[in-house]
């Protein structure tokens, strides 16, 4: 599905990444795991088009797309979320979800304000879909909260419902357990489950060990900007490699 071949970015003399080659496998979860400053963020970044590389191609389903802007790549599929939660505060929750699925039917936000009959139609259908995703992501009640006051657990929810809007093929989620508690994350576990049970491929960068060893099919580990292993979380688990890497950040 993604597919990262000789990834190299450096910051002036700093080399963050140094030949990173590995496959993001379709329909299943991906965990990125690695010591702070191992480079994940970074990966990421190259990855939806943030930074362009150094050296090496980006592939998604087969097409390199190395060149291509952030939202070149979110409308081929490759949405993410981020580390930092950036909502519209204002808006109430439902209208969130709703700006992202006008961003997918090309319909616009001014047009329906027009408010011509086969506006109002795809209104009420935009309106529907985002209630769902809402319901799907466990929070339809606060459908008509406004975004600003929710807490950040709730907000990571529905950021989540937000990406969903676009329809990914492949989602990317940067520490998406991060500012969780530990029932909050349990929740995500289960609908980061969900989500790769509807047919969408996952990857998240996590620090939350627990949760990456419990949801992920497939781990990647770096380390100072290398790969240092991947396989099963249960490969990872006893890699002698990856035990000293993380002993050594204590
Ligand atoms: N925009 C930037 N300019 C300069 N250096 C950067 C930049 N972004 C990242 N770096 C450096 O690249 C290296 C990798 O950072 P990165 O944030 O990708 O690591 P990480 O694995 O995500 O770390 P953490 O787990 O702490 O978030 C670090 O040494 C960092 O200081």
């Amino acid at each position: 599905m993604l597919s990262l071949s000789g990834i190299g970015k450096r910051f002036g003399g700093l080399t963050a990444l140094d030949g990173i080659s590995f496959e993001v496998g379709k329909g299943a979860i991906t965990g990125i795991i690695g010591p702070n400053g191992a480079g994940k963020t970074t990966l990421f970044n190259v990855a939806t088009g943030i930074y362009p590389p150094s050296c090496g191609a980006v592939l998604f389903g087969g097409k390199d797309i190395s060149k291509l802007p952030p939202e070149g790549r979110a409308r081929l599929g490759l949405v993410r979320t981020f580390q930092n939660i950036e909502l519209f505060g204002k808006m109430t929750v439902l209208e969130n979800v709703m700006v992202g699925l006008h961003t997918q039917s090309g319909s616009g936000l001014f047009a329906c304000s027009f408010r011509m009959p086969w506006q109002m139609k795809e209104e009420r259908r935009i309106r529907e879909r985002a209630l769902e995703l809402l319901e799907f992501v466990g929070i339809p009640d606060l459908a008509d909260v406004q975004a600003g006051t929710l807490s950040f657990g709730k907000g990571r929810l529905l950021e989540i419902a937000r990406a969903m809007a676009l329809e990914p093929k492949l989602l990317l989620m940067d520490e998406p357990a991060a500012g969780l508690n530990s029932g909050e994350t349990a929740d995500l576990g289960d609908l980061i489950k969900r989500i790769r049970d509807l047919g969408v491929t996952v990857a998240l960068v996590e620090h939350d060990m627990d949760l990456v060893m419990d949801i992920c099919d497939h781990l990647v580990v770096l380390n100072l900007g290398t790969m240092l292993a991947q396989g099963t979380p249960r490969e990872i688990q006893d890699n002698p490699a990856v035990i000293t890497a993380y002993l050594g950040e204590e």
